[in-house]
């Protein structure tokens, strides 16, 4: 018996041949959509620390993961026998096959998404958290964004295999490829010309498919991104910026800081990581428009207290308050008194990061706005003026349309800095802004932070550039082994002062 090749090419006609795919293509397309969507929180509950999200889920994608497709699908379809009124709906193969895809697939493009959502960085999620940004939003303007584009291959790939498992779905009766192709063969026995017609039909889909995945990828792929728009003409650009921004509008506006002025004051700080004590009733006080530095050997806690003035680290016990009020308080003698700053206060609390932490999936000048656009202070075009003041300010005018990778370091702390500065914060915290910065670079950062402390803009500074401490500080505070040794004057923390551990780090800074 020869090969017939005629009725194999005359199957490419065949119209219920086309018909079993689109039912293919609406089955595939429709169950990996609704499992890539749903499988998104139970990937994020998954993460959660919380056993009651965490243990139903992994219980599920344990159990879906084990079950064999086919024997899903044989249950899912016969279940109106013990329970009638999913009759309704389970009565027919393709919803009856849509529910078995989406029950099985979630189960495993959770984990996709879980992998995806581990290698965001931290750092995105603190720079939202310091935005004042909710979990949600931070979920949905910075982690799954970056999720997706990190995901994007392993979930084309998921595509494909979901393409391919809907043949089984010829096992309850539904016209799919494969079962148009079985009723052709059962009458003519051409059994190989038939298999042959039906393997083009999959190869179409999943061609098509795969290059229209992977055209979603190249978009998604910022590193493949050029700026939107290429404004080399400096006047064009300056025009954009209807005038200088006043950044510190919200602290000017407001007279009721704490008696004395103290904008922001952390009263009794302490902070254990496990068996380690970071912070030792720590206290600082920082009163409008002064330049507060904190320096000390490495390891004596100093990023980890200004972390907690802006709640990213959360202490064990203390008071901080922010304009008087207490944003954060937790007695030692109280258990139960343990309040944590607010989302409306913290976005009152601009911090830099010492990786700059700039949002990779967004422009310079959309990195600026997400904050202010998030708590609404104004409209798009409003707040992308006022964006382009605070870029003129930092000198980063010209890059408003370029992407983070796209900068040098210090221009990407810079950018850092104006986006602190667009939420009009009343106070900057600053966490070693220079220290992850090649020295060519360090100069220029140290500049724009200098402009600021000169125009009284209130700031906290962990440093280790003693120069540039004592050029621009009102107090510095040194620390040692999470304890405030000595602070004071700039004059007197460098010339005046005979504690031990202070003369002795000064000593080994200058000797080095
Ligand atoms: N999340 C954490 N978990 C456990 N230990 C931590 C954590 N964060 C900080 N530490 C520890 O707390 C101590 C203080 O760290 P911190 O980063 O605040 O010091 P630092 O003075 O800022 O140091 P450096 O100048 O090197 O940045 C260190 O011993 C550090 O290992």
């Amino acid at each position: 018996m020869s090969f017939d090749w005629e009725y194999a090419l005359s199957l490419l006609w065949y119209a219920p041949l086309w018909e079993a795919s689109l039912v293919v293509v609406a089955l595939s397309v429709l169950s990996w959509l609704i499992a890539t969507f749903l499988s998104f929180f139970l990937a994020l509950a998954k993460l959660s620390s919380y056993p009651l999200l965490k243990l139903p889920v992994s219980a599920y994608v344990w159990f879906f993961r084990s079950l064999p497709l086919l024997v899903l699908l044989i249950f899912i379809y016969n279940l109106p026998q013990v329970i009638p009124w999913t009759g309704n709906y389970l009565s027919d193969p393709f919803t009856a096959g849509l529910v078995a895809l989406i029950l099985s697939e979630t189960a495993y493009i959770a984990e996709i998404h879980r992998g995806g959502l581990l290698s965001v960085p931290p750092g995105q999620r603190e720079a939202g958290q310091a935005l004042g940004i909710s979990y949600f939003g931070i979920q949905k303007l910075i982690v799954i964004p970056q999720s997706i584009r990190i995901a994007l291959p392993t979930l084309a790939n998921q595509f494909i295999t979901i393409v391919k498992l809907t043949s089984l779905v010829s096992v309850i009766s539904l016209a799919e490829i494969l079962l148009v192709g079985q009723r052709l063969y059962t009458q003519n026995f051409k059994v190989l010309e038939t298999m042959l017609a039906v393997a083009f039909f999959y190869v179409f889909i999943v061609t098509f498919f795969d290059n229209l995945l992977k055209w979603g990828e190249r978009n998604l792929d910022v590193t493949h991104r050029k700026s939107r728009k290429n404004y080399t003409d400096k006047t064009q650009l300056e025009k954009s910026v209807s005038s200088k921004p006043d950044y510190q509008e919200s602290a000017s506006h407001e007279a009721d800081e704490g008696q004395s002025g103290v904008v922001i004051e952390a009263t009794g700080i302490n902070k254990s990581f496990s068996e380690l004590q970071v912070l030792k009733d720590v206290s600082i006080s920082v009163k409008k428009g002064e330049a507060v530095s904190i320096i000390g050997p490495s390891g004596s806690g100093k990023t980890t207290l200004i972390r907690t003035l802006n709640g990213l680290a959360v202490p064990d016990t203390g008071i901080i308050k922010l304009d008087g009020e207490n944003i954060f308080f937790s007695h030692p003698d109280q258990p139960r008194s343990r309040r944590l700053p607010r989302q409306n206060e913290i976005k009152k609390i601009g911090m830099v990061f010492q990786q700059f932490n700039l949002f990779p999936h967004k422009n310079v000048l959309q990195n600026i706005t997400l904050g202010p656009r998030y708590h609404r202070r104004g409209s798009k075009a409003q707040l992308e003026t006022e964006a382009m003041g605070f870029l003129d300010k930092v000198g980063m005018l010209e890059h408003a349309y370029k992407y983070p990778h796209q900068l040098s370091g210090g221009q990407q702390q810079r950018v850092a800095i104006a986006r602190a500065l667009a939420m009009h914060p009343k106070v900057m915290l600053f966490d070693e802004p220079t220290s992850a910065l090649d020295p060519e670079l360090v100069g220029e950062v140290l500049k724009t932070i200098e402009v600021l402390a000169r125009e009284g803009m209130t700031l906290i500074i962990v440093t280790h550039e003693m120069q540039f401490a004592r050029r621009i500080s009102d107090k510095i505070y040194f620390m040692d082994e999470g304890s405030v040794v000595h602070s004071g004057s700039p004059q007197d923390m460098f010339d005046n002062c005979d504690e031990p551990r202070v003369r002795q780090f000064l000593k080994e800074f200058n000797g080095s």
